[in-house]
């Protein structure tokens, strides 16, 4: 693929500010002058929006079997990099992306305990390489995030869905398998400390995104 475009991903558990963080992201580049596409995973066709829409449903009726969830995730990814991500790189343009692979090592390495030589083969089977330029890891104590999501789920009368529901434990360890992925490529993941006033967050978020810009230029 001739790429010449710049892929970004927000990664972190459930309330950190990824799509608070995501809009900054993508306003900071639009504005000089980048074309910025806004994205999401699972998700970001309509297709992989209906498999989101599975992987989310609380009903309880049938349990998803973990084998089924990672499958439907790199079923959703596969969708959404051939029609959406791939493209957009392969014109030059940004692409800001709402969650990616290191969430599947996190909630389903991490969370649900599958082992991850097994992810990294549906990554090397459904990416071909295709990996993030740079990754934002906002990251914060679990307890300190979950209040923040019931805030929002205060005001938007929201429920919780499938993985908002787990356990503190399934969080705690899908915490620690983030940042064990940031130990594991500190040249691509940028671990910010979520748990500070948002501006704070956004102007440390600014300037590496300038660091970026001047490097790549
Ligand atoms: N640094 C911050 N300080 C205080 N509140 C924040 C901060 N960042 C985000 N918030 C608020 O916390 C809530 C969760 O933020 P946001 O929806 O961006 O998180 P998220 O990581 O995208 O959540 P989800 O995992 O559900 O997608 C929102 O109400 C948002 O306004
Ligand atoms: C990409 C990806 C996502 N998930 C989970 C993590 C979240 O709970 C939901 C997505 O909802 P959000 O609005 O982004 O919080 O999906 C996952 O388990 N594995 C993945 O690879």
């Amino acid at each position: 693929m001739q790429r010449r475009g710049r892929f970004i991903t927000l990664e972190g558990g459930e309330g950190v500010g990824k799509s608070t963080n995501l809009a900054l992201v993508a306003d900071h580049l639009e504005a000089r002058g980048l074309e910025v596409v806004r994205t999401r995973e699972p998700g970001g066709t309509p297709r992989a929006e209906a498999i989101r829409k599975l992987l989310l449903d609380p009903a309880a009726d049938e349990p998803l079997d973990d084998d089924a969830e990672l499958l439907l995730v790199f079923a959703a990814r596969a969708q959404h990099l051939a029609r959406v991500v791939r493209p957009a790189l392969e014109r030059g343009a940004w692409v800001v992306c709402d969650r990616f692979t290191d969430a599947t090592f996190a909630y389903q390495g991490g969370g649900r305990g599958i082992d991850t030589a097994r992810i990294a083969e549906l990554e090397a089977f459904v990416q071909r390489g295709l990996t993030p330029d740079l990754t934002l890891l906002l990251d914060m104590p679990m307890a300190a995030a979950q209040r923040r999501l019931e805030g929002r789920l205060d005001r938007d009368g929201g429920q919780r869905d499938r993985f908002e529901r787990e356990r503190a434990e399934f969080f705690d360890a899908v915490r620690r398998a983030y940042l064990e992925r940031a130990d594991e490529a500190p040249e691509r993941v940028y671990v910010v400390n979520a748990d500070q006033p948002l501006d704070a967050v956004q102007d440390e978020l600014k300037s590496l995104l300038d660091g970026c810009l001047e490097a790549w230029a």
